[in-house]
């Protein structure tokens, strides 16, 4: 699986009879797996003959679609100065929050919000503790 294709090579393969797409980099023949897509033929043709990794991550395709991808794969992306950058990062690429977008946004900030408050909670435990200590047993 060496083959390199440019986008304009990619860009030639956008009928039904014949479906490249580019999802992360590598580009996949789909042309079999159209009628076959439970999503429909219509989303695949629309994406046919370009980048459709920014489609394709949107969905939150299953690890069963991306074990689907794998035997279509016929080559890589070759880029040129020019080209469209990547739709979407590349996985592992960059930190893994930029990669899920606000859900994940969300998740970090839930997470930082039950911290601060466990802390808060603590520190007024700790305090109301000085304070009956201070107080002395005489109550
Ligand atoms: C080209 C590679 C693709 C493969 C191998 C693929 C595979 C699959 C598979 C196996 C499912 C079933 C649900 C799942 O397992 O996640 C699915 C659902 C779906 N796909 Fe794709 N897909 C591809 C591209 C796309 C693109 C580019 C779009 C959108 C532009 C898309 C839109 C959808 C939608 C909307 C569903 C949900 C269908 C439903 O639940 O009724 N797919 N796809």
């Amino acid at each position: 699986m060496s083959a390199e294709f440019t986008y304009q090579d990619v860009a030639e393969h956008n009928t039904k009879k014949d479906l490249y797409v580019v999802i992360h980099d590598k580009v996949y023949d789909i042309t079999k797996f159209v009628d076959e897509h439970p999503g429909g033929e219509e989303v695949l043709l629309d994406v046919g003959g370009q980048d459709s990794t920014e489609a394709f991550e949107d969905v939150g395709h299953s690890d069963e679609a991306r074990e689907a991808l794998e035997p279509l794969l016929v080559g890589t992306l070759k880029r040129q100065a020019g080209d469209p950058k990547p739709k979407a990062p590349l996985p592992g690429s960059l930190a893994p929050a930029a990669q899920t977008g606000t859900a994940t946004g969300l998740g970090v900030g839930l997470y930082a919000v039950l911290v601060l408050g466990g802390v808060a909670a603590f520190a007024a435990y700790q305090y109301l503790q000085a304070q009956q200590a201070a107080a002395g047993p005489s109550a």
